[in-house]
């Protein structure tokens, strides 16, 4: 269902509404019987008054000859009371009637619409959670977390609301008014221009009142991504923010936004707020101009009182339509404001899918996958300068290879790029043989077990956090991840062990734990290949040890490629690439790099005690600590 990022909030809404159709045709049938009742009632009202009391229930065309005939009625020893009773009482019950159908279908159309709405709702939060999903980094920073989330709750709830009020308001509205306009031109025609007069007036106060407050309302939506932007950073960055001191300078940025939400929400109700009084005003000026007016009629005798009456309540239908069009047409350009920003969302290209017709099949699919770089270059969105420059390494199947450099060299971007977080402006990767852009997303993915640098975990348990890779909970394979990635001890002396509950982000578990499960669940796929982003720097050498010697001897034929900032850690592997400002500087085992590149003699020796130096510089095995 494409939508044109021009077309109003009505036709969206419409479209969003489309799956929904038998509901809205129920609906407008619903409407059609609740707007009859409604016009309906004021009539009762009339025939109780004039005929029901005037003309003690006597049906005639004039009160003239209703008093003729109730006099006839007398003089034969008609019991008139009885007779008028009946009348008023035969009136009552059908109009209590029609009172209660027009209830029923009032709460049917409550129902309904209301039904409707939630599930346009839902449909949209659906589809634009599946839509971030496949965001790439890139595209999640170009809409910012917080303005992502304000999107899928507080935009789509204002697209809720307007559907509901299409649903009830639009059409019901139109039917009242000329349902209304009929009645009253059988009533009395010459007081009709009161009716012009409220309509008039009615429109201008809502006119004034949408072109104070619309600008203000575009602004409340920046303002509300600005307040969340600054609420989630608090939140998470709440350990620092105290270790510095700095609560005062966080609250003061906090009530900064909040302050400025608060004034523009304060001025747009108080604003609104004149709504409810003036039409109230408007609707009771219109009602005693009318009696005045009809009062003169009556006197005449070009009227009776029921008339009146009945001019009065459909008089107010009128105004009421009018005034339910106008406060939609208010609520309308808010909506926009917020359809618009939901599909953007919606809309918007997603760099990174499926390629047309994936060559998964062309994959030379060996126990472990064989990666391969060939002259990459790459610069992230919005930046000139390339992270990684003609970068080229190959690691073949069931190989081991490490990325080493300084902060900031790239290593993580390769990771990025193998995942297909963002491609590469030029260059190709090949996983197995084949362009990793060929790959389906799903093949290409799979072939990884990724552990990150930042050990991230699920709300959940410690199973669910393993086997989170896993369509189903493995109670086996989880402890068989966990022994290999020296977790299994400690989530064995919690209380309730692999059940144990796991906080948002992992929270309540050490930073040495946490990566020890987000190892056990990269092991837990038994992948092809197993990226390692510096993740074992929590372990200390002998655990790192015990888990390297595990992984070797469980999981030996699955490809690895591990980004370290330590060199003891990856002194043993096949192959160093060496990193350094984006570009490979050297490449080699261990002791050639030592020998032949400044760059990772530079790093081995700054981690190295003087003592130590001499005595493990040179040697491999001794880095290991023993291996
Ligand atoms: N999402 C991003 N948008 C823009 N620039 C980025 C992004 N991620 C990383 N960079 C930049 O790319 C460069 C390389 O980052 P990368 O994370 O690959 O380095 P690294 O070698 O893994 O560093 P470290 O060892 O500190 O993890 C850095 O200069 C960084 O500022």
């Amino acid at each position: 269902m494409p939508i044109g990022l021009n077309e109003s909030v009505c036709v969206r809404s419409l479209k969003y509404l489309k799956p929904y159709l038998g509901i809205a045709v129920l609906i407008v049938v619903l409407l059609g019987v609740q707007a009859a009742c409604d016009l309906a009632i004021p009539n009762f009202t009339s025939l109780i008054v004039d005929v029901g009391i005037q003309q003690s229930g006597i049906e005639a065309s004039s009160p003239q000859e209703a008093a003729e005939l109730l006099a006839e009625y007398q003089a034969q020893g008609v019991d008139t009371l009885a007779m008028q009773q009946g009348y008023i009482i035969r009136i009552g019950l059908q109009m209590l009637g029609v009172t209660l159908l027009g209830i029923a279908a009032a709460v049917g159309i409550s129902f309904l619409a209301g039904r409707a709405s939630a599930s346009v709702g839902r449909d949209l939060r659906e589809r634009l959670f599946a839509k971030v999903v496949g965001f790439s980094n890139a595209e999640v920073q170009s809409f910012s977390v917080a303005s992502l989330i304000t999107r899928a709750t507080n935009d789509i709830q204002r697209i809720q609301m307007v559907s509901y009020m299409l649903l009830r308001v639009v059409i019901y509205a139109p039917i009242l008014a000329v349902g209304g306009i009929v009645m009253v031109l059988q009533t009395n025609a010459s007081m009709t221009w009161i009716i012009g007069l409220g309509v008039l007036v009615v429109v201008v106060v809502i006119g004034v009142l949408m072109v104070a407050t619309m600008p203000r309302f575009r602004r409340m939506q920046k303002l509300i991504d600005k307040v969340n932007l600054i609420s989630r950073e608090m939140l998470t960055g709440i350990p620092v923010i105290r270790a510095f001191n700095r609560q005062g300078r966080e609250e003061e940025r906090f009530s900064q936004a909040s302050g400025d939400l608060r004034d523009t929400q304060l001025f747009v109700n108080r604003a609104m707020s004149f709504m409810r009084p003036g039409m109230m005003l408007v609707m009771n000026a219109m009602a005693v101009l009318i009696v005045w007016v009809g009062a003169g009629a009556i006197d005449v005798g070009n009227m009776q009182t029921g008339d009146v009456m009945a001019f009065v309540t459909y008089s107010m239908a009128i105004v009421s339509s009018f005034m339910m069009l106008s406060m939609l047409a208010i609520l309308l350009p808010r909506a926009e404001v917020s359809a618009k920003r939901i599909d953007e969302v919606l809309e918007a290209d997603i760099a990174i899918s499926d390629p047309g017709r994936p060559r998964d099949d062309e994959r030379s699919l060996q126990p472990g996958a064989e990666i391969e770089f060939r002259d990459v270059t790459f610069a992230y969105d919005g930046s000139d300068e390339p992270v990684l420059s003609h970068v080229s390494f190959k690691v073949p199947a069931s190989g081991y290879v490490a990325l080493v450099g300084p902060t900031g060299s790239g290593k993580s971007t390769v990771f990025k790029l193998l995942m297909r977080d963002c491609d590469p402006q030029s260059g190709s990767i090949l996983v197995d043989g084949v362009e990793a852009q060929s790959l389906s997303l799903a093949a290409l993915r799979g072939t990884f077990g990724y552990v990150p640098q930042t050990s991230f975990l699920f709300s959940g348990s410690i199973a669910s956090n393993i086997s989170y890779g896993l369509d189903d909970v493995d109670e086996a394979a989880n402890r068989w991840a966990a022994s290999i990635a020296q977790a299994d001890s400690f989530v064995q002396s919690l209380p309730e062990g692999y059940d144990s509950d796991v906080s948002q982000g992992g929270t309540n578990l050490s930073g040495g734990q946490r990566q020890r499960l987000a190892i056990a669940r990269a092991l837990a796929v038994k992948p092809r290949c197993f990226l390692f982003d510096d993740s074992m720097s929590a372990l200390d050498y002998a655990t790192e040890l015990e888990l390297r010697r595990a992984l070797q001897r469980e999981m030996g034929l699955a490809t690895r490629i591990v980004v370290s900032s330590r060199v003891a850690t990856v002194s043993d592997a096949d192959c160093i690439v060496v990193f350094d400002e984006g570009k490979v500087v050297g490449l080699g085992t261990h002791d050639e790099l030592l020998a032949s590149c400044a760059t990772y003699a530079d790093i081995a020796r700054s981690q190295l005690a003087p003592q130590d130096e001499e005595a493990t510089v040179p040697a491999s095995s001794s880095l290991e600590g023993g291996e």
